[in-house]
């Protein structure tokens, strides 16, 4: 069967945009009743007629958002409560965020910690026996990721390969058909699938897989994560040296863009059980120097 495409899913007007607009009304109007406010008292506190309030509540109002900031601001929530296209949330979740919120930064990580260790699908022990590394291209997930598998004697997987498979296209193709949200569906669901038929595997993901926090959150509670990180030129020549002169031959700016990458992403890869250096090292030493590292894991 064809994937389903972010442009049939996502930019139909027939399909998307009239139920989005219903589902906004709806939730303008259920937080307006919550708040206990008549239409006219919110039409004189937002300074939006009462007769737009009501062609919104019933989706027919397609909003701009200068207006619906005036409408959140005097039902005292959040623009993002009034534009949030996911299903109404239970009360639980709605209290559990805000007791999350109230922590300071410092107590997160360890909050995070208990609930994974809680809730998580994997045990830490299930955890070990999959190893995922993530960063930068260039750091050397694919050299390192083969070479430990082939020492630990375990499969070595390629999720950007997985997603290929999964699309029956090559990945440019897929971003150029479909675009970004369908990509991450599929790189998405190629981790699911993975998880679902390995036990043990050493993965190799792509460099982005961070930024799509409910995947990433997945990989961290299944996986045991390694940071595959370079210094930032060596991130460049390396990825030059293996051929792809995209970076320096379509874009002036290249490093620029590549230290805007690396900064954005630093404090998600961060967030990996073991942060490798391999900078200045040859790939052997790299690999070895990661295979103790597991071991000690292991043992420990
Ligand atoms: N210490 C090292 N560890 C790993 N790779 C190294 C090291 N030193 C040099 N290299 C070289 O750097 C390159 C790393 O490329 P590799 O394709 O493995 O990176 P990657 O993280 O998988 O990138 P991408 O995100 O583009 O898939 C290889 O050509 C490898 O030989
Ligand atoms: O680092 C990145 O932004 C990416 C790396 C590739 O492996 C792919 O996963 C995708 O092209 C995005
Ligand atoms: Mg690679």
């Amino acid at each position: 069967m064809a994937p389903k495409t972010g442009r049939q899913k996502d930019d139909d007007p027939a399909d998307g945009l009239a139920a989005y607009l219903t589902r906004l009304g709806d939730r303008v109007r259920v937080i307006r009743a919550r708040r206990g406010m008549s239409r006219k008292a919110l039409a004189k506190h937002s300074d939006v007629s009462e007769r737009y309030l009501a062609q919104l509540e019933t989706g027919e109002g397609n909003c701009s958002i200068v207006l619906l900031r005036r409408i959140a601001n005097a039902l005292g929530v959040p623009i993002a409560d009034l534009v949030d296209d996911r299903p109404e949330r239970p009360v639980e979740s709605l209290l559990l965020t805000q007791l999350l919120d109230r922590l300071p930064a410092s107590d997160l990580a360890e909050a995070r910690d208990y609930l994974s260790s809680r809730f998580g699908q994997s045990t830490a022990a299930a955890r070990r026996g999959r190893i995922a590394l993530i960063g930068l291209r260039g750091g050397g997930k694919s050299t390192l990721g083969r070479l430990l598998a082939e020492q630990l004697s375990m499969p070595f997987v390629e999720l950007d390969r997985e997603i290929e498979k999964l699309s029956g296209m090559e990945l440019a193709e897929v971003f150029e058909l479909f675009g970004q949200a369908t990509f991450r569906r599929m790189e998405r669901d190629a981790l699911q699938s993975v998880l679902a038929t390995h036990d043990s595997f050493v993965l190799a993901t792509g460099g982005s897989i961070v930024t799509e926090p409910g995947t990433f959150e997945l990989l961290l509670s299944n996986c045991y994560t390694v940071w595959v990180r370079a210094s930032p030129d060596e991130h460049m020549n390396r990825v030059v040296a293996q051929g792809d002169l995209r970076p320096m031959a379509d874009n002036a700016h290249a490093m620029d863009d590549l230290l805007s990458i690396l900064h954005s992403r630093e404090p998600l890869y961060a967030k990996a059980d073991y942060a490798l250096d391999t900078a200045g090292k040859s790939s052997a030493a790299s690999a070895g120097e990661l295979a103790g590292l597991l071991e000690s894991e292991v043992a420990g």
